[in-house]
């Protein structure tokens, strides 16, 4: 306590010395406005509260579609309308192609060679390259349907299991092994869960590397001061010895699955981090990338899909009669004797309106971190070097400009346009846009497709527990600002809509 009292005070010491009283910067910028309540060393930190894609939405109700923040001693702009998100993510793409400083990607993610937060340039350059050519190609994803269907087959089972005993089950949990399975299978063709009658387990070794990954997570998500503050100061984060140490156990771990890659074992099996080892051979990061990357792909591929999958059937729970009406277009398109497949989504219009709409009320990620890369205009403000910029998609929306009765989930709103998710329309970015958007969108669409399609066609579902739909409100979990979840995993009873023979396969 009395370390963090001194380092505050040295930090602000030296920002004032360095910088002038707080407030006083920027005074000829033309800048966006810029709430009240700003304080001396946090700026407007302490408007974050636990949900800040919440606070940041009341902002934007009362100052507009852009405004801007200091938080720390980072300036910072808000976007919440779909114009100046196509200013952004269009017409400005490579002024804001760059990432704000993000403390674990130099601790966890190997000095930044993650994708995600690597900053725009050369390096990252080739890494998108690799998914656009290698990874992410529709033939690519295509070679791993088997890999989806043989995970979506497993999970159908462990359901018809708890539902023979019309036992709860949690829905989160469910589908979470399920796409963890999926993306580690398709990264290093490790599958790390097993079910066992309804239930998941996992090895030792699987457990070590799971609970590992959910440190990282949780790390990610804590607060580091370093983000706050200049570049020379970021060293006084008392964090970074803790990550280091993380770090390098997650790293022993990998570096297992990278030499057993090398050495062969597996080999026949074109699998991503087979892809990555031989597009990055000759480069003297390869092991470090592949690792980094490998860590990236599972998170960006397991929760975002996870919570999109949990937001849909929690929506359709709510409003039964949407759930029969995509129950009856499954019926009608593809019958009661076989499960949906993918080659069906796209004459599944209703279940697509469903997944539309669960993603604009529902974005995964609702805020857009990007970094001007010098000085700028936006929306006719100016914007520093150095900037961080948050596109609101969460308050995109939900913007009454925008959408009729915005916070009512009405999916015919998508049905007779082509309004879609893939990073075209402005108003709807789930996924982001331009260079920086999702490179995993067709697989992590492809996914929660199949997966929600087929829960609803083989499964009618209830609320567990007698207190019915009261039980899960449609409420959000505390963030830091990332993924969404559900205020509390949702439990449910599941009866088959289809026979054993058909679910089971
Ligand atoms: C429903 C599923 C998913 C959603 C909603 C989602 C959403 C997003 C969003 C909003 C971004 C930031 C885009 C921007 O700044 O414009 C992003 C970036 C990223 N996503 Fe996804 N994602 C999903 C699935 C996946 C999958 C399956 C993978 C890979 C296996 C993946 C890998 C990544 C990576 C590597 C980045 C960083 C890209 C960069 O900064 O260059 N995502 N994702």
């Amino acid at each position: 306590m009395e370390f963090l009292a001194c380092a505050i005070a040295l930090v602000f010491f030296i920002y004032v010395l360095v910088w002038g009283i707080p407030g006083g910067g920027h005074r000829r910028l033309n800048l966006p406005v810029s709430p009240s309540g700003s304080l001396p060393l946090i700026g407007h930190l302490h408007l974050f509260g636990r949900k800040p894609h919440l606070s940041l939405l009341a902002l934007s109700n009362k100052y507009g579609p852009i405004f801007s923040l200091r938080l720390g001693m980072v300036p910072s702009v808000v976007v919440a309308s779909a114009h100046l998100a196509k200013e952004l993510f269009k017409t400005q793409d490579v002024t804001f192609s760059s990432r704000p400083y993000f403390m674990p990607g130099e601790y966890s993610f190997y000095n930044f060679l993650d994708m995600g937060f690597a900053p725009y340039g050369d390096y990252w350059k080739n890494m998108r390259k690799l998914c656009a050519t290698e990874l992410f190609t529709i033939r690519r994803i295509d070679s791993f349907l088997w890999v989806r269907t043989e995970e979506l087959r497993e999970m159908l089972s462990a359901l018809l299991d708890s539902s023979l005993d019309c036992k709860p089950v949690n829905m989160r949990d469910m589908v979470t092994t399920c796409l963890f399975n999926v993306v580690t299978r398709i990264l290093m063709s490790k599958r790390f869960y097993t079910f066992v009658g309804d239930e998941a387990t996992m090895d030792d070794d699987a457990r070590e590397f799971k609970s590992l990954l959910l440190s990282i997570t949780d790390q990610a998500l804590d607060f580091h001061i370093s983000e706050f503050v200049p570049p020379w100061l970021r060293g006084i984060d008392w964090k970074i010895p803790r990550l280091k140490k993380l770090q390098a156990k997650i790293d022993s771990f990998l570096q297992k699955i990278v030499d057993e890659h090398k050495l062969g074992v597996d080999s026949g099996k074109e699998d991503f981090m087979h892809i990555m080892l031989e597009y990055l051979k000759d480069e003297p990061y390869c092991e470090d990338s592949v690792k980094a990357n490998s860590m990236e792909l599972i998170s960006g591929g397991t929760d975002t899909s996870a919570a999109v999958i949990e937001w849909a059937i929690l929506e359709l729970l709510h409003h039964p009669e949407m759930l029969r009406k995509a129950q009856e277009e499954m019926d009608v398109v593809v019958g009661n004797s076989r499960l949906v497949g993918e080659a069906d989504i796209a004459q599944l219009q209703y279940m697509q309106a469903v997944i539309k709409e669960t993603f604009r009320l529902h974005p995964p990620i609702p805020l857009l971190p990007r970094m001007a890369s010098h000085d700028c205009k936006l929306g006719g403000f100016d914007v520093p070097k150095g900037a961080t910029t948050f596109l609101h998609v969460y308050a995109i929306g939900r913007d009454p400009a925008v959408w009729d009765e915005p916070l009512k989930f009405m999916p015919e709103r998508f049905l007779g346009n082509s309004l879609d998710v893939k990073g075209q329309d402005y108003e709807l970015l789930p996924f982001g846009s331009g260079r920086r958007g999702c490179p995993g969108m067709i697989l992590g669409l492809r996914t929660v497709q199949l997966l929600v399609s087929n829960l609803i066609h083989s499964f009618d579902w209830s609320f567990a527990g007698e207190r019915g739909g009261e039980a899960f409100p449609l409420e959000e979990r505390d963030t830091a600002g990332t993924v969404i979840w559900t205020k509390t995993p949702l439990q449910v009873v599941a009866t088959p809509r289809l026979r054993k023979e058909v679910l089971l396969g």
